[in-house]
């Protein structure tokens, strides 16, 4: 897909960026697991957080696809700065900036332009994965406002995020009324009481973004801090999720930008290593394996690009195809990491080496945010034209529903 003239400025900016600023802190990032502030100042600065935030709240209302140009440049040196631009563009941000008040608005815009914050998503739990829609995170009417009480965990950006986005069953006079969003501002320890940020959870890659556990005790959510999506708290997740396709997209691109770095990589080592009094590139099996990556970098980008510019029923990228970007980047990302590492030989295996962090930190993608299978049954769903249930006693229920409507 042809970039117009300014998607190609902005580009290659982002490129000179990421290789002036980003790459020579990427190693540093991952050695010591330490949270980049000094680049999160440099992208706040550069213009790339908060660059999908609409102009008139400060921010340079740029496309899901600007960002994802961004977003690869990134992640081609460093996947921590491109998880950062993710969040701070797509996620939470993004639901806020499509369902929230002018506010809420403003708080988030805020705090990503002028604070350079990566909003944090809360929605996984550790009995609720996949099943995200069994989450047990209450948020219970009170008097002006909602108490929430739960247990978050692997939340990328705890102890470092101000915004929260948490996902938390609304329960009204004991009857609940669905899945919601929840908006809180981390200040610091104990403020706002009752959100705890609990222990690290230490990752295999992606090591300088803290993930941990959130405890949600007796925290009050004023009225106005409750997200007001479209449909009300009976279509809260639904809408949550619609949203959430955005990040789907930014994820896969992270994904691609650590693949397509990886092959760089390959590519340059291919041409200097020499074995047998030739460099390595005559060899055929090494051309092979480049032009292999080269093929599956080029279609993960095509999906993730296709997928970014789209446009689903609600305004946001299309699940379908933001479900298949992801699948298909973040295997690649996993492939295409490997086999560089391997053209790099016990090069590639030492520590101090980029192929060891690119192949740990391409790992997390078919996890996080929707594994590889969970999105294969949302694209099989659509295939097929049909709800796919999976819990034991889904299809009994679908067959009781159709039974009663004959
Ligand atoms: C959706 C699932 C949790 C499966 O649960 P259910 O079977 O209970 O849910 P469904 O009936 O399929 O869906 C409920 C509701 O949501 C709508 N929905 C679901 N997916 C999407 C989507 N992608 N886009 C838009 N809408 C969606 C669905 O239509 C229903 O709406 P109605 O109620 O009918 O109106 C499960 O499939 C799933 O997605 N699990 C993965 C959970 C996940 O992605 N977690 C991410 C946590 S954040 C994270 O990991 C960050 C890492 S990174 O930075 O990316
Ligand atoms: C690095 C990282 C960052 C993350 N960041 C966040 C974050 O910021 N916010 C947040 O809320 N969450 C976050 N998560 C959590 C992430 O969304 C979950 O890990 C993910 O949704 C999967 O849940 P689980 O790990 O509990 O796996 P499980 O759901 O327990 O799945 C285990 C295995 O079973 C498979 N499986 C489960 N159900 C099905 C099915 N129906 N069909 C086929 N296979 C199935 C899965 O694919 C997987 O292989 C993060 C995770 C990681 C690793």
């Amino acid at each position: 897909m042809e970039l117009t003239e300014r998607e190609a400025a902005l580009k290659s900016r982002a490129r000179a960026f990421a290789e002036a600023v980003v790459a020579p802190r990427a190693a540093e990032i991952d050695r010591t697991e330490s949270y980049p502030w000094d680049l999160v100042a440099a992208l706040r600065e550069a213009g790339f957080l908060g660059m999908t935030i609409p102009e008139a709240l400060g921010g340079r209302a740029a496309s899901y696809f600007d960002a994802v140009l961004v977003i690869e440049e990134m992640a081609r040196h460093c996947a921590v700065a491109g998880r950062i631009c993710v969040e701070a563009n797509m996620g939470a941000l993004g639901a806020v900036m499509a369902y929230g008040t002018e506010d809420q608005k403003r708080l988030a815009a805020d705090l990503v332009l002028g604070e350079g914050d990566k909003p944090a998503i809360c929605i996984t739990e550790p009995e609720a994965g996949s099943a995200a829609t069994e989450m047990r995170t209450r948020a219970e009417r009170r008097q002006g406002g909602w108490v929430i009480n739960g247990r978050k965990h692997w939340i990328t950006g705890g102890g470092v995020s101000k915004l929260h986005l948490i996902f938390a069953r609304a329960v009204e006079n004991g009857v609940e009324q669905g899945i919601g969003g929840f908006i809180a501002v981390r200040r610091g320890e104990g403020d706002p009481p009752g959100l705890v940020i609990g222990p690290r959870q230490h990752a295999m890659g992606v090591r300088g973004i803290p993930e941990t556990v959130v405890e949600l005790r007796d925290l009050f959510i004023p009225d106005t801090m409750v997200l007001p999506s479209p449909g009300g708290f009976r279509r809260g997740f639904g809408a949550l999720m619609d949203a959430y396709n955005a990040q789907r997209v930014g994820a896969a691109t992270v994904a691609l930008g650590i693949a397509a770095g990886a092959l760089d990589h390959a590519i340059a080592y291919a041409r200097r290593r020499e074995q047998f009094g030739r460099p390595i590139a005559e060899f055929q099996g090494i051309q092979w394996m480049l032009a292999d990556m080269a093929v599956a970098v080029d279609a993960a980008r095509a999906m993730v690009h296709r997928a970014a510019r789209s446009r689903g029923p609600n305004g946001f990228p299309d699940p379908v195809l933001a479900a298949k970007a992801k699948i298909l980047a973040a295997e690649t990302a996993v492939k295409v990491t490997n086999d560089a590492l391997q053209i790099w030989g016990s090069a590639g295996y030492a520590r101090d080496n980029p192929m060891e962090r690119m192949v740990r930190d391409a790992r997390m993608f078919t996890i996080a945010g929707g594994t590889a299978q969970i999105l294969r049954n949302l694209v099989a769903s659509d295939l097929l034209g049909m709800k796919l249930p999976q819990t034991r006693d889904g299809w009994l229920r679908v067959a009781e529903r159709r039974a009663a409507a004959e």
